[in-house]
């Protein structure tokens, strides 16, 4: 919580404004975040200062494990965060890839799971990395990468957090995240908990034990129009880490691909201040 507060706060006092074409709105933004978490420690990195729903989160990470390409089947699992970028943002609804109402395009999970290969084949990146890693093997390579260059004009919105790679140590497995771009009061709450829930799920269905994740973020940015509010939240003491638990019976992927819920992850201890609902910039 501490190195979340410490960065909006940087942004405030640092931050240059920079305008967006994609959005219309500008951002207060610095370049180059580190952040941390211990998972070996749960010490879940959940916002304190107002009230997270941290469960929307991670339905969204469910959705990128499954390879999910629709607003829809997103909604379906209890995230509601891709309806704008499916059915409101107006290059998207004119680009002729699109397919319809809810329709993603190939986005996140498609590339994580689907790889497209010049051969007509698919690559599945997150089973290749998890059967070696099930086996103790880290090929100095276990990466599940979204950012494909060559179709993004085939989906509605460019990975942000785009590259996750695995390193095993001995039993404990490490995770290193890589963002291009932060929306620092509303994405990165939700990110911090992805990269916490992936590491921890990851481990527990290959059998090893939970590290830190390593999140490297390059653009940190707060909206205009979130400004305001975000000098109300840091003027919150937060309260200490909640920890995570997550339900022992998952001990495969095919267990996270078929009856795995946000049910399956439960907190103790969580106390947060009142919800804040910030702006959103499709
Ligand atoms: N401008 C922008 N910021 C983002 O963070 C973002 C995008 N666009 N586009 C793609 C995804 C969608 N994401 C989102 C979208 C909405 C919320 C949001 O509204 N969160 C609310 C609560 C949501 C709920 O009740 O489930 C929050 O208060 O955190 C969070 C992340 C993250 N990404
Ligand atoms: O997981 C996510 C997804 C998106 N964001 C934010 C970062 C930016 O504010 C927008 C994406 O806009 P681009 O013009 O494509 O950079 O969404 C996030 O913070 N976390």
């Amino acid at each position: 919580m501490k190195q979340y507060l410490q960065l909006c706060q940087r942004i405030i006092d640092e931050g240059i404004w920079v305008n967006n074409a994609r959005t219309g709105t500008r951002c207060l933004t610095v370049i180059n975040a580190d952040l941390e978490y211990n998972v070996a420690a749960n010490q879940f990195p959940l916002l304190t200062t107002r009230k997270s729903f941290y469960k929307a989160a991670i339905a969204e990470l469910l959705g990128y494990l499954r390879g999910y390409d629709s607003a829809a089947q997103f909604r379906a699992i209890g995230c509601n965060t891709w309806n704008a970028n499916a059915n409101e943002n107006a290059a998207w609804l004119t680009n002729s890839h699109r397919k319809g109402e809810d329709d993603l395009g190939r986005v996140y999970g498609v590339q994580g799971r689907g790889w497209q290969k010049p051969d007509g084949t698919k690559l599945d990146q997150l089973q290749k990395l998890v059967t070696n890693l099930s086996q103790g093997i880290d090929d100095r390579g276990e990466i599940l990468t979204f950012y494909n260059p060559g179709e993004f004009e085939l989906g509605c919105l460019r990975p942000c957090m785009h590259t996750h790679t695995f390193s095993l140590l001995g039993d404990t497995l490490y995770l290193t995240s890589y963002q291009r771009s932060c929306d620092v009061p509303l994405g990165l709450n939700f990110n911090q908990v992805q990269c916490f829930v992936l590491l921890a799920l990851i481990a527990q269905i290959t059998g090893h034990k939970a590290g830190k994740v390593y999140h490297k973020i390059v653009n940190a940015h707060i909206y205009e129009n979130q400004l305001a509010l975000m000098k109300q939240q840091l003027e919150r003491e937060p309260y200490s880490s909640p920890k995570l638990h997550i339900n022992p019976n998952i001990k495969t992927l095919a267990d996270v691909e078929s009856w795995v819920s946000t049910d399956d992850f439960t907190l103790e201890g969580y106390q947060s201040h009142p919800a804040i609902k910030y702006p959103f910039s499709v």
